[in-house]
């Protein structure tokens, strides 16, 4: 039996640059759609830059798309992006681009037009309102952060029960 198309959304997309793809889902069930270059670009080592992907989107109120890296090329060529995940926001009509940045120490890394460089996570987004109040509500984790609960191993024990 055919496996149903659980699309469920269509986005309005604008393709700048007509002789490179839509976004595209590798396979079913993935979350990202891969986003390709429209230039060669070399970054070296420890370089940035804001890479053209050839399409514009119009998102519905109320879904975001985030701009993921592709662990592959991370893994590989320690390739990421600096702001990871990048937000578009539904009112954006701009064409949509990638700050990527080469991670690697000593290799650059080389990009041709076409190649995919990043992938595109659609996702519903919540609007709150933020109600100003002088003090918050209890919580067990309280403010501790950044490393309050331990390094690499267990946690260390935290919370009303736990006597130093
Ligand atoms: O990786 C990204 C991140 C953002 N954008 C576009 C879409 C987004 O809606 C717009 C603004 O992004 P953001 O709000 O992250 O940037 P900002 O520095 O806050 O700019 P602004 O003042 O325009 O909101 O830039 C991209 O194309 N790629
Ligand atoms: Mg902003």
């Amino acid at each position: 039996m055919p496996t149903p198309d659980p699309t469920s959304l269509t986005v309005e997309v604008v393709r700048l640059d007509p002789d490179l793809p839509l976004p595209s889902y590798a396979h079913p069930g993935d979350a990202g759609a891969d986003l390709v270059t429209t230039v060669d670009v070399t970054l070296a080592p420890g370089e940035r830059a804001m890479v053209p992907t050839g399409v514009a989107i119009a998102l519905p109120e109320g879904f975001v798309a985030l701009v993921h890296p592709r662990s592959g090329l991370a893994a590989r060529h320690g390739l990421s992006i600096v702001n990871t995940p990048g937000t578009v926001d539904s009112g954006y009509r701009g064409e949509i681009k990638v700050l990527l940045v080469n991670h690697d120490p000593v290799e650059p890394i080389e990009l041709s037009r076409g190649d995919r460089i990043a992938q595109l996570v659609i996702q519903r987004y919540e609007r709150v309102r933020f109600a100003e109040v002088d003090v918050l509500p209890d919580s067990v984790r309280g403010d501790g952060g950044y490393g309050s609960t331990g390094g690499f191993g267990r946690p260390t024990p935290f919370g009303p029960d736990h006597e130093e």
